[in-house]
């Protein structure tokens, strides 16, 4: 149990011990004449006094709470606000590295020392899996052959390195101080999260020198020189050596590739005449190297940012840029991105800087990094560009057993199996999407606790199937330490001291508070023994049943023998896993049984409509109709008597735009020669994409826009389908989207909150009807010609979202995705917020908030980086942004249960009335430019000097593909 009084008395025991090292070594310093001993026991010295440091301030916080602990509180609130009200607070602003924690010079810190002792956890787990190895070869050879000696050469090597890794260890625990604020250390870093992230490119690793070391024969008679060396190791493969010098100074270089590597190694070697043994090492996890890649880049472009203020707007600027309008911003931002073909940028993380060695000393070395990005994943502008949304496919379901749906799963922790306790080895297991257990591929079959998410009990059997009747339940009680432990259930590392894990008293598991529940009461009994007593029972019961059988069997004639269902499935598809297509035709093949049978399909018929006929003929001729599709202008009627639409009514004029899953084109109306948008999408590809749910979905969200009319969403005319394609016919809104604008000119404060407030009400439509819209951003915002918004592409919208209720599925386009959707969480309707604030910054500010040079860095961004804000910025405009765009939802303005209303009350819509922004009864400050209905000017050249035509399609869709769009087509409220 914590004590403040025992706490207290620790630090002021481990202040003493640093006291008397500093006496100790000052002596020692006095009586020896060595320059380079007397130089090990000054840093020492400094190293102690650093320490004392460190150990009063923590002192000092923990008299605080015993004596005044309200203080604590106010002081708490105070650093809080400090770190809000500073506009340029942002770990980028101030220059933060990833590095910190490396630097020799670094104060201590919680977090350093959090963060080192993981670092150190996690090598030591490496050199384990090291040793095994190796001892498996030593066991395997003669003592006489060479492989023998070089894996005993090895072998020696490995516990060398695990007692530096443990001395260092040692020396941190010592430093440590438990807290009982909870969390308060234990807010893991993204770099903690994330050790294993793969990493490739090419690294130039310069190594000038190291100091301070222990080395071997550091004596009297050395008088500084030894003979050392140094590899360097990319994923415990010696990739450099360098030469041997005897004054611990190199300054040599050292280029090599990283592929999908997760870590990287210097090793310093004393070398001796028989055997050469580490004395000390400097760890990087690849994620160091790819956070502060990220860091710099936002580093440079900030510098590159001069923030002016113009009456009320702030206008960023590139200081290379000698722009007298708006407009070259987009110009520049433009060919700064082309700069870098391929997406390989160089970028210098470290200039001769010193970081820590363990367990003593510093190494100072130079580091830049290219990053190998493949061309598919580049972010093709560094501002404000074009991006597609993206949304990944369930994870799909390899295998059910005992109630779990095993995905399989790539890590980027060290995991351990729940089965056999070992780590998963590359990366890879399986875990089960409900409930997280986590396993070898190999241990499947030996599993034997049941998804909680099925059953109400972990042992429960399967039906049919044989349980355990033990029921020892563990005995857990709340366990912290600074030792490497992970959960026997979802196989994750328990992080250091978050009071979250739990401890049997007994047989000493390990796991997270909330997983304890899904532990089978097995306490005491390995799983293997488990398994075993199971085999037996089945045994047994065959056994009986065989007697049983026989005994019948004299009296009755023998009938069949019934297999007995197995208690697991793999979905099997030829050569492994079932592809997502095949699992989806297997789903249509379901639904096309409980559908009835579609009329054979009529001849296509040869539209007449597209400005080159020839190219439309070729086109459509091999496509299979729809089975509801009119064929000629005359079918307008059906036989209902209600109108009928299809290709052949419309004349393409114009491609207006294009996003990752169709393409928008103008079209004309024949028959009273309007014009409309239609959005195209390709049948092949929803199927392929398993997006067919979706795309009922979008046209469903469509009627409920179209049920109010709502002012600021965009409204469903029709909707029809060909062989091939889908089409929704939409308003056609001829003023082009916020994407071009803002790319034409910087907003004006007063714009970007006119265009906010009317997003806002049509946000909170949406919300009131259970739908999360989930893909904000200018490039789906669209304006009319009177001035006014309209909200447009609902591919991503999620429906049935009640108050309360949580959705998973990772989607969005990556700029404007909410922190908990990239980290995999359960998240709601806040999502709109955050991506609100994502949109508020880049409509104000004129870029975007967290920026990255691909996918992964703008995540990482979004994860770690605070924004950065003018300092001249209006409060209530950072004030917004701030709390729209904050991490913890339920903190996050509009994450309550108030919703838009908590948004429409914020400072920032003083004097907003809200009732006449509803009824456009406010005057736009902005009307776009048109010179009549078919000027395109609005829209992208990118995608207007397009040729308006349908490109082929060569697949051919079954019949039971087709039938699951059935129900598609609608026309005025009509469905088909
Ligand atoms: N009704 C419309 N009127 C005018 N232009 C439109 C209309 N609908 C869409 N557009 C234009 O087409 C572009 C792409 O449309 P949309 O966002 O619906 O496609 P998408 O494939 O779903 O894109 P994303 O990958 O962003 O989801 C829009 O950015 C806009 O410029």
């Amino acid at each position: 149990m914590y004590s403040i009084e025992a706490a207290i008395d620790d630090v002021q025991k481990k202040i003493d011990r640093e006291k008397s090292l500093i006496q100790g070594a000052k002596a020692m310093v006095d009586s020896t004449g060595n320059s380079e001993v007397k130089q090990r026991l000054e840093h020492k010295i400094r190293e102690a006094s650093s320490n004392i440091d460190y150990l009063t301030n923590r002192l000092n916080s923990l008299m605080i709470e015993k004596n005044a602990p309200s203080l604590r509180g106010i002081q708490k609130a105070f650093d809080e606000k400090s770190v809000s009200s500073s506009s340029m607070s942002s770990k980028v602003v101030n220059g933060k590295s990833a590095f910190d924690i490396l630097l020799s010079k670094a104060p201590l810190n919680e977090e350093i020392i959090m963060t080192k002792m993981k670092f150190i956890q996690m090598r030591l787990v490496v050199e384990e899996q090291c040793l095994a190895g190796v001892d498996k070869i030593v066991n395997l050879y003669s003592k006489e052959s060479k492989n023998y000696e070089e894996a005993a050469a090895q072998r020696e090597e490995i516990l060398q390195k695990t007692r530096l890794l443990k001395s260092a260890l040692k020396r941190y625990k010592e430093l440590y101080i438990p807290s009982d604020e909870p969390n308060s250390t234990a807010s893991e870093t993204s770099i903690a999260k994330n050790l294993f992230k793969p990493l490739t490119g090419t690294v130039k690793l310069t190594i000038h020198a190291i100091k301070n070391v222990d080395h071997t024969d550091a004596n009297e008679q050395s008088h500084g020189a030894h003979d050392t060396f140094l590899n360097i190791v990319v994923d415990n493969r010696v990739v450099c050596k360098s030469r041997t010098v005897q004054h611990d100074t190199w300054n040599e270089a050292f280029v090599f590739e990283m592929n999908k590597a997760r870590e990287c190694e210097v090793v310093v070697y004393d070398r001796k005449p028989d055997k050469s043994l580490p004395i000390a090492l400097l760890w990087v996890p690849s994620a160091l190297i790819l956070d502060d890649s990220r860091r710099k880049r936002n580093l440079q472009e900030l510098s590159e940012i001069d923030w002016k203020m113009n009456d009320s707007d702030m206008l960023p600027l590139k200081h290379s840029s000698s722009r007298t309008t708006n407009a070259s911003v987009s110009t520049d931002v433009a060919s700064n991105a082309g700069a870098a073909p391929g997406g390989d940028k160089t970028r210098k993380l470290l200039s001769q800087v010193w970081l820590s060695l363990e367990p003593a000393g510093q190494i100072c070395v130079s580091l830049e990094f290219t990053k190998k990005v493949p061309n598919s994943k580049v972010i093709s502008d560094n501002g404000l560009g074009r991006q597609g949304a993206i949304r990944q496919n369930k994870e799909e379901v390899i295998s059910d057993f005992l109630g779990h749906s095993f995905v399989l799963r790539q890590f980027y922790q060290i995991m351990r199996c729940a089965v056999c306790a070992d780590f998963l080895k590359d990366g890879s297991g399986l875990q089960c999407a409900e409930c997280s257990y986590t396993c070898h591929r190999r241990c499947l079959m030996k599993t034997i606790n049941r998804c909680i998410a099925k059953t109400h009990s972990v042992t429960a059997p399967p039906e049919g199937g044989e349980s355990l009747k033990h029921h020892i339940p563990h005995r857990f009680e709340p366990y912290n330490s600074f030792s490497a432990n992970w959960c026997s259930h979802c196989g994750y590392f328990i992080s250091f001291l978050k009071k979250d894990c739990y401890k049997c008293k007994e047989c000493g598991i390990t796991c997270h508070i909330r997983c304890s529940r899904l532990i089978p009461d097995l306490c005491g009994m390995s799983n293997d023994m488990a398994n075993h007593i199971l085999n037996e029972i089945r045994s047994t019961k065959l056994l009986t049943s065989r007697v049983m059988k026989s005994a019948a069997s004299v009296s009755k004639p023998a009938a069949p023998e019934i297999k007995s269902p197995t208690p697991f499935s793999f979905r099997k598809k030829s050569g492994g896993v079932p592809s997502i297509s095949q699992g989806l035709l297997f789903a249509t093949q379901q639904l096309a049984g409980s559908l009835p049978e579609a009329p054979p399909p009529p001849r296509p018929a040869i539209p007449a409509h597209s400005p080159s006929p020839s190219i439309a003929e070729t086109l459509l001729k091999p496509e299979v109709p729809d089975v509801k599709q009119c064929s000629s202008p005359s079918s307008i009627a059906s036989k209902k008597g209600k109108p009928r639409i299809g290709l052949d009514d419309f004349t393409f004029l114009a491609v207006l735009g294009k996003g990752n899953f169709g393409k928008v084109m103008l079209a004309e109306y024949k028959h009273n020669k309007r014009l409309y948008a239609i959005k195209v999408l390709k049948k092949d590809s929803i199927l392929k994409n398993n997006e067919l749910e979706s795309l009922k979905s979008e046209k469903r969200v469509f009627m409920t826009a179209n049920k109010e009319k709502h002012p600021f969403l965009l409204n469903l005319f029709a909707s029809f389908q060909t062989g091939t394609r889908v089409y929704f016919v939409m308003e056609y809104i001829d003023g082009g989207d916020l994407m071009l604008h803002i790319q034409r000119e910087q907003f004006s404060l007063k714009r970007a909150q006119f265009y906010a407030a009317e997003v806002c009400l049509g946000l909170k439509y949406f919300h009131e009807n259970h739908i999360i819209y989930r893909d904000l951003k200018l490039d789906n915002i669209l304006l009319c010609s009177d001035g006014h918004i309209k909200i447009a592409d609902y591919g991503l919208c999620k429906e049935n979202m009640t108050e309360g209720k949580f959705t998973s599925t990772f989607c969005g386009t990556p700029e404007f995705m909410a922190p908990e959707i990239l980290l995999d969480q359960q998240y709601n309707r806040a999502v709109d917020w955050w991506a609100f604030g994502v949109l508020l910054y880049q409509m104000i500010l004129g870029q975007s908030p967290f920026k990255g040079d691909d996918e992964e860095e703008i995540f990482e961004a979004i994860l770690n980086d605070e924004p950065m804000f003018p300092i001249h910025m209006p409060g209530e405009a950072v004030d917004i942004m701030q709390k729209l765009l904050t991490r913890d939802i339920d903190k996050r303005l509009g994450g309550g249960p108030r919703d838009a209303l908590d948004v429409m009350e914020h400072p920032f819509f003083r004097g907003v009335d809200w009732d006449m922004i509803f009824k456009k009864q406010i005057e736009p400050t902005y009307k776009p430019r048109t010179t009549g209905a078919y000027d395109i000017n609005n829209f992208d050249v990118e995608f207007t000097r397009e040729r308006p035509v349908l490109t082929p399609v060569n697949s051919i869709l079954s019949k039971t593909e087709q039938e699951s769009f059935r129900g598609f087509s609608s026309f005025a409220g009509s469905e088909d």
